[in-house]
């Protein structure tokens, strides 16, 4: 009898696999190509979707089948686009269906009680956030950051200057990174990596990408009685964690407003705190609102800088051409600043040149898909995951011809490459932050032309200039060239640019005094 029942189980087994895998593959035959689905397990793509480094893998997808591709994990439909077209067709074009964000039981709802932005579904709730957002950071009110920026990046280079190690210019780099964030945020800024408010929020950072790479939860489970949902603990202590260092955070900005004191400087949160009531948001959202410049605006912007240093060390006919504009332009007696943006073009040049070369977030956020679509006769289901390959669109070799070199001159002269703004993300969810990103690259790039030479380190083995692969990226949703080994040499007439230096530094901790609650 054994023997028969466990036959019968696996041809039952069996008929159930099957008739499951031809359901999805007749509603495959109507998707958009991809790879095939595996026969067992949950008979989806699931072990062909690269865990590290995706963007090789979608490239891949993108030659074998085409502009538009779809794989199946678990029951998630993954829609990857490979080209600017479809993705501004789909996700600016169509942007009233493409612009919400996939479901996270964990990371978005348990932990984050929906309150973080870069993760709302499309919706009431995420444009009230969004407006606030827009508000404290738009390309009107990124002008108020500008001299906060440019005291940091005149500490950035003396910071440079004196490190010991090429190790420690990446510390100094998130410092910069950071404080521009917190001030966009809260109006305050930090001397050190180790201050309170680094260091909380760092916790917290490490947690959300815990949570977030963690196994997703079914949705099924969450009828279960709230005692009984394990799942949830962990998460909800941290949460509470998080409200409180956002709520301590969001308080010390109202007491600064409420003493009067000039150092309530521009922040989103002072712009919050203004018109709160019209974005319909509580104390609490409005306090996880002003974290959303820390959270997605400093790993982001150090990893620019340092594709920067990274570009300099491979390209040193560009760095020699770029210094030699800002000596012609700025001379040797200052350090660039702003208002010299018009006046340097190749500057302006290789700060685009950095976006487009190496895009820090090579896959984008996804995206996800209100309603069901058909695009070019290929039917996309609702709630599709939706992924831009930016590090492929960046490389088209129509637009930017030789798309591996690194070549400011594409951006100049009459006929100069198209606009690529996609390192931002794309429509509605584009990045909101990209003028203070552009900003800041702006002014660290050319101080660091101004004030460096930048050289490969010798190796002490080989006594030979380290050689560099240009392709060494590390990092998976937001990367960077894994190692910049380069050794900086003060410029021109040494002891005058060191002094420079050290005076323009020493006027900017004056200045920073303001920033200092
Ligand atoms: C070089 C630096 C930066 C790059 C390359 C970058 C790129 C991106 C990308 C690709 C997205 C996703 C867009 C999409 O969903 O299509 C994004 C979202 C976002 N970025 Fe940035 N970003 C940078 C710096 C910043 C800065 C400095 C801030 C804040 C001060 C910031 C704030 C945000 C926010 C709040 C979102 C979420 C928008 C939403 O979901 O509606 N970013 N960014």
């Amino acid at each position: 009898m054994a023997p028969l029942r466990l036959v019968a189980g696996i041809v039952a087994l069996t008929l159930l696999i099957v008739i499951r895998r031809r359901k999805r593959l007749r509603l495959r035959a109507s998707m958009p190509p991809g790879p095939e689905l595996a026969w067992f397990g949950l008979g989806d793509n699931q072990r062909d979707m690269p865990k590290h480094e995706a963007w090789k893998t979608f490239t891949k997808w993108y030659e074998q089948y085409g502009p538009v591709v779809s794989v199946l994990v678990g029951s998630t439909n993954v829609i990857v686009l490979g080209t600017v077209k479809a993705a501004t067709d789909l996700l600016e074009k169509r942007g009233s269906i493409y612009s919400s964000r996939h479901r996270q039981i964990l990371a978005g709802e348990i932990y984050s009680g929906g309150m973080r932005g870069i993760g709302m579904p499309y919706g009431r709730r995420w444009r009230n956030w969004r407006s606030l957002i827009h508000s404290g950071l738009s390309i009107e009110a990124s002008k108020n950051y500008k001299p906060q920026q440019s005291l940091e990046a005149r500490i950035l280079v003396k910071d440079f200057m004196d490190a010991a190690d090429y190790k420690q210019l990446s510390f100094h780099l998130r410092r910069f990174a950071v404080s521009v964030v917190l001030n966009v945020g809260y109006g305050e800024r930090i001397k050190t990596l180790h201050d309170k408010m680094v260091v909380e929020n760092m916790e917290i950072d490490r947690y959300f990408l815990k949570i977030l790479s963690s196994n997703s939860v079914w949705p099924i489970l969450l009828r279960l009685p709230k005692w009984l949902q394990w799942f949830r603990w962990e998460p909800e202590r941290m949460r509470h964690r998080d409200t409180m260092v956002y709520m301590g955070l969001l308080d010390g900005v109202k007491e600064r407003i409420a003493n009067k004191t000039d150092s309530a400087k521009p922040s989103v949160a002072v712009r919050g705190l203004e018109k709160q009531q019209d974005w319909g948001l509580n104390d609490i959202e409005l306090a996880y609102a002003c974290s959303a410049p820390w959270q997605a605006g400093g790993s982001t912007t150090s990893q620019a800088i340092h594709v920067f240093l990274f570009a300099m060390l491979l390209n040193p006919d560009v760095l020699e051409k770029a210094q030699e504009e800002i000596d012609r332009v700025v001379g040797r007696s200052r350090q660039p600043e702003f208002d010299d943006i018009d006046t340097l073009p190749y500057v302006d040049a290789i700060c685009k040149e950095v976006l487009r070369w190496r895009p820090v977030i090579p896959i984008g956020v996804a995206h996800c898909n209100t309603t069901a679509d058909v695009y070019e006769g290929m039917y996309i289901p609702a709630g599709s995951k939706v992924y831009a390959n930016i590090d492929l669109m960046s490389k088209d070799p129509v637009a930017y011809p030789s798309p591996d070199e690194f070549k400011p001159e594409r951006w100049l002269g009459p006929n100069p490459a198209p606009a690529f703004p996609f390192s931002f993300g794309f429509g509605r969810r584009q990045c909101p932050g990209m003028h203070i990103a552009t900003n800041a690259l702006f002014i660290v790039a050319s101080k660091l032309i101004w004030a460096f030479d930048i050289k490969a380190r010798v190796d002490p083995l080989t006594g030979r200039p380290v050689i560099l692969d240009p392709d060494d990226m590390a990092g998976d949703l937001v990367r960077g060239p894994r190692d910049v080994p380069c050794v900086l040499q003060v410029r021109g007439n040494s002891e005058q640019t060191r002094a420079l230096i050290l005076a323009e530094a020493e006027a900017a901790e004056t200045e920073a005094l303001e920033f200092t609650p």
